[in-house]
């Protein structure tokens, strides 16, 4: 079959996120499946959705479902953040409005360390989490999720990843998640891991 043939039977499928940092390391790895990877900038600017589930698996869905029908195509949404231990499990479902609503990375972090100098610690066991959601035109769900185990300490390393990845020290305690490859994160994190799964579950879908 032409290309050009394949791409008119090919499904289409957009990974519903405003997170450039989601994209950049989502995008390559569902690039492998015979689908259309779209990114949710290329059509124009759209509402953000309102995340007031109280699970990152709620979160989810709700930005799969409200962008596949804003779109009419199929949606790949993530919700994901952080829980620190020290902090009762916070900021969690919250991570990205910890310090307020349209709250920068920088913003956060900032919060984070005022947080933990509060409970008096500089450093705290700590996991990602991430839940991935797809939505289709039909009403077809599927859902995988994946965690990551690590440390937060307040000596922030690195420039790669986003959000809290120069504070969060992956196992072994010496590399923070800002200072490993986009390939190496996803070879271990939370999303790496989630999105190993939701390959295994799209692939059965597009059979
Ligand atoms: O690998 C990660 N490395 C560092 N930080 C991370 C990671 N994964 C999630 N996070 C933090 C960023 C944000 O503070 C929150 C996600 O919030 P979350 O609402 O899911 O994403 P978002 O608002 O940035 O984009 P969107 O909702 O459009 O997908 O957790
Ligand atoms: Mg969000």
């Amino acid at each position: 079959m032409e290309d050009r043939q394949r791409a008119v039977k090919m499904k289409t499928i957009i990974i519903a996120t405003k997170n450039k940092g989601k994209i950049r390391e989502m995008a390559e790895e569902f690039a492998e499946l015979p689908v259309i990877i779209r990114a949710l900038d290329e059509f124009g600017e759209l509402p953000d959705a309102v995340e007031s589930g109280h699970t990152f698996a709620e979160n989810a869905r709700i930005k799969a479902a409200f962008y596949s029908r804003l779109t009419g195509q199929a949606c790949l949404a993530d919700d994901s953040g952080l829980e620190i231990d020290i902090l009762d499990k916070r900021p969690g479902i919250y991570s990205a409005r910890f310090a307020g609503d349209n709250a920068s990375d920088g913003d956060n972090n900032k919060k984070m360390i005022s947080e933990m100098k509060k409970a008096g610690v500089d450093s705290s066991n700590a996991r990602y989490k991430c839940v991935l959601a797809f939505f289709d035109i039909n009403g077809r769900i599927l859902q995988a999720e994946g965690e990551c185990e690590g440390k937060i300490k307040l000596s922030p390393k690195g420039s790669n990843g986003f959000g809290y990845d120069p504070y969060f020290y992956i196992r072994g305690g010496k590399k923070s998640m800002a200072e490993i490859s986009a390939l190496e994160k996803n070879e271990i994190s939370h999303r790496g891991k989630a999105v190993k799964r939701m390959k295994i579950l799209l692939a059965e879908y597009l059979a």
